[in-house]
């Protein structure tokens, strides 16, 4: 039986026809819904109050959520059992927050040990060069640190490298810290100018080590080493290479030295990885305690999944609503707004997780589905958003949903009153923006009509994501909701979330067309835009 047929998504969607004529401004007049549809747990509030829902949409869809044995496929997760079913592996990023003093057996493995001795040497890396005791090969103390990663071995120490860059707990010596991405080389071409290679430390972040982007990325960054310096690669791969892998024999093959090499495991996927030695940026950053901190608040958020019931659980009811959105009130589009630009590259993290886990169209057996699954979601710093797409969302015709995430309290500790009215008026916009979004404007002002393009017709559903403070703790389990989030979907929606099959093809097909484009094979086998573009390409090459 597939979901679409259950009797708890047939009274969805019976229910769905009767929300569908309620207006959020109507919604919005019973005093005692923000009492009722927000939920906190530690340093997070969620106001779900601004969704169009009421308390019968919030008990339908748990039901839908035990139809889907939501609990079972939690307890799942959190065993280890092998529910990433194409790559026949468990996805265990609940483990790299464990408290230390737990067991969790992974093929009569105790995994929890391994989780503690990386942890363990990564301090030990951390301090190295945190005390200045890592050296380059001229003898100097490493004051630089350049990330090279993508996807899942970049976005997520990135962003929280951005976020937590005022949150350095015993954090050494302060270093800049760099993080490149791009294929086209265009962060590398940027820095290397102004990099000192004396005392730059590359990191490079690759789950499979075998990713084209990174490895070019890394090959550039080894070369201008080399001519920099003129000392051998043993010494370049010593002092100034790490390599973070679930893939030992590559990083060696590539020449991390054995010392220098952080492991972590094919039951972390990318886009999860963060938690592991992928997030060595953040810890040089904030320091191995602000690190651990973030994996506390990310323990916190698990365990309060794990336990909670399901009408009170945070994660649960942030993708039970999401899903009632998406498949019963019709809704495609996402946004992502932080209301602090600390938090500017959340969107394109939650891009990476969202869709690469959710957008898919075949269930966990291969069959095609009947139904949505992951909206398009994208995002950008609230205040900024607000002076380029938002007219869409007040105005235009598509249906967004829209997540506002803010803190309550920032700058307390400085006594920069400017600063602290800039906060002021930042949560003043964060909190005018969803309500105008919900409740739209008035139709009529001194009894004239106001003219169509000054109105604002509302209804637009949001969500507002509260933080006390944006800390290591409470990031981290921002994020971790996040995760458990997209797990809920996935589960609504009978997909695996854990692979990411769609973006196989066009690395072979890219692989395909390097000898074309290099005029070493004939490009007669590809469609005629493909061909078209080629020849234009050689053309203008010729003439330069
Ligand atoms: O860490 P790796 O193996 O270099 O992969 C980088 C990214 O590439 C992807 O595999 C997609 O191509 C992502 O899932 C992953 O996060």
């Amino acid at each position: 039986m597939t979901i679409t047929s259950s009797s708890s998504w047939q009274t969805l969607q019976d229910h769905a026809q009767q929300m569908q004529h309620s207006h959020l401004k109507e919604l919005l007049l019973d005093e005692s819904r923000f009492k009722t549809l927000s939920f906190a747990h530690g340093p997070l509030l969620i106001d779900f109050s601004k969704q169009r829902i009421d308390q019968h949409t919030l008990k339908h869809l748990v039901e839908l959520a035990k139809t889907a044995d939501l609990p079972g496929w939690i307890t799942r997760l959190f065993n280890g059992d092998p529910i990433n079913t194409s790559e026949a592996r468990p996805a265990l990023h609940t483990a790299l927050r464990e408290q230390a003093q737990t067991s969790l057996e992974v093929g009569g493995h105790n995994i929890i040990q391994d989780v503690q001795t990386n942890l363990s040497r990564m301090e030990k890396i951390v301090e190295r060069i945190h005390s200045g005791q890592w050296r380059g090969y001229a003898g100097e103390p490493i004051d630089t640190i350049v990330n090279i990663g993508v996807g899942g071995s970049d976005l997520g120490p990135y962003m929280a490298c951005s976020a937590l860059r005022g949150a350095r707990v015993n954090a050494g010596r302060h270093l800049k810290v760099h993080f490149v991405s791009s294929m086209d080389g265009s962060e590398l071409a940027d820095i290397l100018g102004s990099l000192n290679p004396a005392t730059t430390l590359f990191i490079v972040s690759s789950k499979s080590f075998t990713t084209i982007d990174t490895l070019s990325n890394a090959h550039t960054a080894r070369k201008w080493l080399r001519d920099a310096s003129g000392v051998n690669d043993t010494i370049i791969n010593r002092c100034h290479f790490i390599g973070i892998s679930a893939n030992p024999a590559k990083m060696s093959s590539w020449g991390i030295a054995d010392d220098n090499q952080l492991e972590f495991w094919d039951w972390i996927g990318g886009r999860y990885s963060m938690w592991s030695a992928i997030g060595l940026p953040i810890a040089l950053r904030i320091g191995m305690d602000g690190f651990r901190e973030m994996l506390q608040g990310a323990h916190s958020m698990d365990q309060h999944f794990l336990s909670a019931p399901l009408n009170e659980n945070l994660p649960v009811l942030l993708g039970l609503i999401g899903v009632w959105n998406v498949n019963f009130l019709d809704i495609h589009a996402h946004a992502i707004l932080p209301y602090d630009g600390r938090l500017i590259h959340l969107p394109a993290y939650l891009e990476q997780l969202e869709m690469e886990s959710n957008g898919k169209s075949v269930n966990r057996v291969g069959e095609s589905l009947d139904y949505r699954t992951c909206p398009v979601l994208w995002g950008e710093v609230g205040p900024n958003a607000q002076h380029a797409f938002y007219q869409l969302l007040h105005q235009g015709t598509e249906s967004v949903m829209c997540d506002f995430i803010v803190s309550a309290r920032r700058y307390e500790k400085t006594d920069n009153e400017s600063l602290r009215s800039q906060h002021t008026l930042t949560l003043a916009n964060c909190l005018a923006q969803s309500r105008i979004l919900a409740i739209g404007s008035a139709v009529q002002q001194n009894d004239q009509p106001v003219p169509g393009h000054k109105q604002y017709h509302g209804n637009q559903p949001s969500t507002t994501l509260l933080l006390d403070e944006l800390t290591p703790f409470s990031f981290g389990s921002l994020i971790a909701l996040y995760e458990h989030k997209v797990f809920v979907q996935s589960v609504i929606w009978d997909i695996n979330p854990f692979d990411q099959w769609g973006v196989e093809l066009g690395k072979t097909m890219a692989t395909s067309l390097l000898k074309p484009l290099q005029h070493q094979a004939s490009d007669s086998e590809f469609d005629p835009s493909t061909h078209g573009l080629m020849r234009h390409i050689h053309q203008q090459q010729e003439r330069s």
